[in-house]
């Protein structure tokens, strides 16, 4: 990617809507738009931060549209590049036709993330920061927009630096003794206490906490960003598409007593405590002859296989011997696979209902009594010994950020061990300039062309 030329998108949906805004950045970006514009000195000579009103047109009798241009001079602006941003009319043929006019005067569509990437390399932010913006663009849920917003604010950059400062002045006493070795060395029977007095144990202990805090929030803020997959699995008749409607709170699913009513299995979002759920009733799993329900088990068996937990129903009222034992065998495959699972035990308000065996969880759907405590126990199984998160939790959602991080934890455990052995000071610094090293990666502080693709070509063009 080039950073010295001029750059538009459309930064809002392409749509029928009031108001589109069309996004440029680069040097010269104001005496380039002003060739097509109506107020030519007018654009070029306003101050930053402020609005022009005009004409987008090739010239007085060839018009595209009426629009406001926001003016940002460099370094005032997102990018810290002189840019300009217009809010036209927004209708598709409309936006295609400015689109069309700024290639004709010199701008080239922005790549994916082209803008935030120019914001990174003019110094506006750091790469948590920039993953923010795109994390809070993706967020689904209330949540998860909280959660990025502190990312924004520079909460993960702040810790980071935090540690990575802390290593960064042991490495500098460290590095001194290695060019210098013969100053005040003492004697070779006494270096680990040497070592130690140049590497404060506790320090490092203290970056490992820290570090090991964020790795241990990414599993929740995956699980806000990203959600989960639920999936409704047991024998026909067990109540799923009435607990898939209980979720919904809506009556979308077909519910009957005749068995094998569901065949296609059923799709709908739901966001619990902030997290968006992907809910799926199934086919009921029976042994079947007939060809349509054959298949929509199969189906259904892979929807189960791939979801992130099961929350497997057994009709309560059941008393069939070889009912139990088909679940039995159901329960034991999905163990097998290693997916975390609850255990349902339905129609608790019926009278002939058997009382909840150990492990299951009762439940009517008909009154909703123990629905309260079967969500508990899936966000439970979800989120595998984590917390939930509050909304100002400082809480990673960057599958870099977190590798990135497992890479410092590593050296720094390493560190420790090297120490504990004994270890020459030179192994010891190889491992600590390591944890550095990915720390500072993490931020962009040590980039390459490779790390900033992979960061930002997942972005919205216009981002
Ligand atoms: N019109 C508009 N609204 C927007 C954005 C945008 O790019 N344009 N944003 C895009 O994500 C978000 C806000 N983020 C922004 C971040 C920095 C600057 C900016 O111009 N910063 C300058 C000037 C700051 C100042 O005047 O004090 C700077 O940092 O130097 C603008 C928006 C959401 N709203
Ligand atoms: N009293 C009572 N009836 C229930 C309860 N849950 C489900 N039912 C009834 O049980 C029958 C089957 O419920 P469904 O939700 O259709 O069962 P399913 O598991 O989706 O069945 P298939 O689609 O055939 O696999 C319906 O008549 C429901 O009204 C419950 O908790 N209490
Ligand atoms: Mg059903």
């Amino acid at each position: 990617m080039m950073q010295d030329d001029r750059i538009a998108a459309l930064a809002t949906p392409l749509g029928e809507s009031a108001l589109a805004v069309i996004r440029t950045s680069g040097e010269g970006t104001l005496q380039a738009l002003s060739r097509g514009f109506s107020r030519p000195g007018t654009l070029q000579e306003a101050p930053g931060n402020t609005i022009i009103y005009g004409w987008l047109q090739y010239d007085e009798s060839r018009r595209v549209d009426e629009v406001t241009v926001a003016v940002f001079r460099a370094p005032r602006s997102y990018t810290g590049e002189e840019s300009a941003e217009i809010y036209c009319h927004g209708s598709i043929p409309g936006i295609q036709k400015i689109m069309e006019l700024l290639f004709t005067l010199g701008f080239r569509q922005a790549e994916p993330g082209e803008f935030s990437l120019r914001a990174f390399i003019n110094g506006k932010m750091d790469l948590t920061r920039a993953e923010a913006v795109h994390e809070i663009v993706r967020s689904q849920s209330r949540k998860a927009q909280s959660l990025a917003l502190n990312r924004l604010s520079g909460r993960v950059f702040e810790e980071i630096d935090r540690v990575k400062s802390r290593l960064v002045d042991i490495m500098a006493a460290v590095s001194v003794q290695l060019d210098y070795p013969d100053d005040e060395l003492p004697g070779e029977d006494d270096d680990s206490g040497y070592v130690r007095s140049l590497i404060p144990m506790d320090t490092v202990q203290d970056a490992v906490s820290g570090l090991e805090r964020l790795v241990s929030s990414y599993r929740s803020g995956r699980l806000y960003q990203q959600g989960a997959r639920v999936a409704l699995a047991g024998q026909t008749n067990a109540g799923k598409s009435s607990m898939f409607n209980l979720f919904l709170k809506e009556d979308r699913s077909i519910v009957s007593n005749i068995h094998g009513t569901t065949r296609d299995y059923i799709q709908a979002p739901v966001v619990l405590d902030g997290i968006p759920l992907s809910l799926y009733d199934t086919a009921g799993l029976r042994e079947v002859d007939e060809i349509i329900e054959k298949e929509g088990i199969r189906r259904s068996g892979q929807v189960i296989e791939n979801s992130s937990v099961i929350l497997y129903l057994v009709d309560g009222t059941n008393s069939d011997k070889s009912a139990h034992a088909f679940d039995e065998k159901q329960l034991e495959r999905i163990g097998e696979l290693n997916l975390p699972c609850v255990k349902i035990w339905t129609k608790t308000d019926l009278p002939q209902c058997a009382p909840a065996p150990k492990g299951f969880l009762p439940l009517s759907m008909i009154s909703g009594e123990g629905f309260d405590r079967v969500q508990q126990a899936m966000m439970e199984a979800l989120l595998q010994g984590e917390r939930l998160a509050g909304d100002g939790d400082l809480v990673i959602d960057s599958l870099r950020q977190k590798q990135l991080i497992d890479d410092a934890l590593d050296g720094l455990q390493q560190a420790l061990t090297s120490m504990e052995g004994d270890q020459p000071l030179d192994i010891i610094a190889m491992d600590l300039q390591r944890s550095i090293r990915s720390l500072g990666e993490i931020t962009g502080e040590v980039s390459s062309e490779d790390i900033l693709d992979r960061v930002f070509s997942g972005f919205c063009v216009g981002k």
